[in-house]
């Protein structure tokens, strides 16, 4: 079964008397495991697709599937729920709370749904040595590099075990060189734990890392496969 499978999404946004079709009729279908990059010039509608995968937001038109389950049909707490105990998100900006150590980042999650302290912590800090940080569990996000920022938010989007990682231009804000690491530090993780990946951006280089493109223009979309 597809993990993701969208059929004739289409979203529209009202600006002010316009209307913006940001989707015109996207189907897509990902599978369990991939590692697919979404890729198109900005205004394609690249975050608007990620976002309504990512049940962060509703299609005007059409279905999205997660595991089989119709996300539309969902309640708004469901969707939260959805959100928090299928998917790990990992934005351009990192998002990380300044205020918080890299640890205390990435324990959040575990914590607000419920989890121990210690269990957390411990937790956290295994997904921050996997990213490489050990050294730098207690360092505050404006003592981070912006590569090191985006592993603290690579672990923290793992800490739940999420079926789905999505990335919205994960290497947007990053040098070529540090977009290289991370896309290859998702993949060897999509690679070990089979994660499922799907990330954004307008960076061709970075499509050799894929298993599949998703070419977006428009709010249309063309797959090309990779060799
Ligand atoms: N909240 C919104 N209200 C009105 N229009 C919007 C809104 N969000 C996105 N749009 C418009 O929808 C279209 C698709 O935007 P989207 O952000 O999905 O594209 P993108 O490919 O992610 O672009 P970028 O690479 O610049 O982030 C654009 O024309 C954009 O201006």
């Amino acid at each position: 079964m597809a993990l993701v499978k969208t059929i004739g999404i289409r979203k529209d946004y009202r600006l002010g008397e316009a209307t913006v079709h940001a989707l015109r009729g996207v189907n897509i279908q990902i599978d369990p495991g991939e590692f697919v990059a979404v890729w198109g010039p900005s205004g394609s509608g690249k975050t608007t697709l990620l976002n309504l995968i990512g049940a962060i937001d509703e299609p005007t038109e059409g279905e999205i599937f997660l595991n089989g389950r119709k996300l539309n049909a969902l309640s708004d707490n469901e969707r939260t729920e959805v959100r928090n105990r299928s998917i790990g998100f990992i934005f351009q900006n990192f998002n990380l709370i300044p205020v918080l150590s890299a640890l205390e980042n990435v324990m959040l999650p575990l914590q607000i749904s419920g989890e121990s302290y210690s269990r957390a912590k411990k937790t956290a800090g295994s997904r921050l040595e996997e990213v490489g940080l050990s050294r730098f569990i207690h360092h505050r996000p404006d003592n981070l590099s912006g590569g090191q920022s985006q592993r603290v938010a690579i672990a923290r989007a793992l800490i739940g075990t999420p079926v789905l990682v999505i990335a919205d231009e994960p290497t947007a804000n990053l040098d070529s060189e540090t977009s290289d690491k991370i896309i290859t530090l998702m993949r060897e993780i999509n690679q070990k734990g089979k994660t499922t990946f799907i990330f954004s951006t307008h960076d061709r280089r970075l499509l050799e890392h894929c298993d599949r493109l998703i070419e977006i223009s428009d709010g249309r979309i063309s797959e090309k496969e990779q060799s």
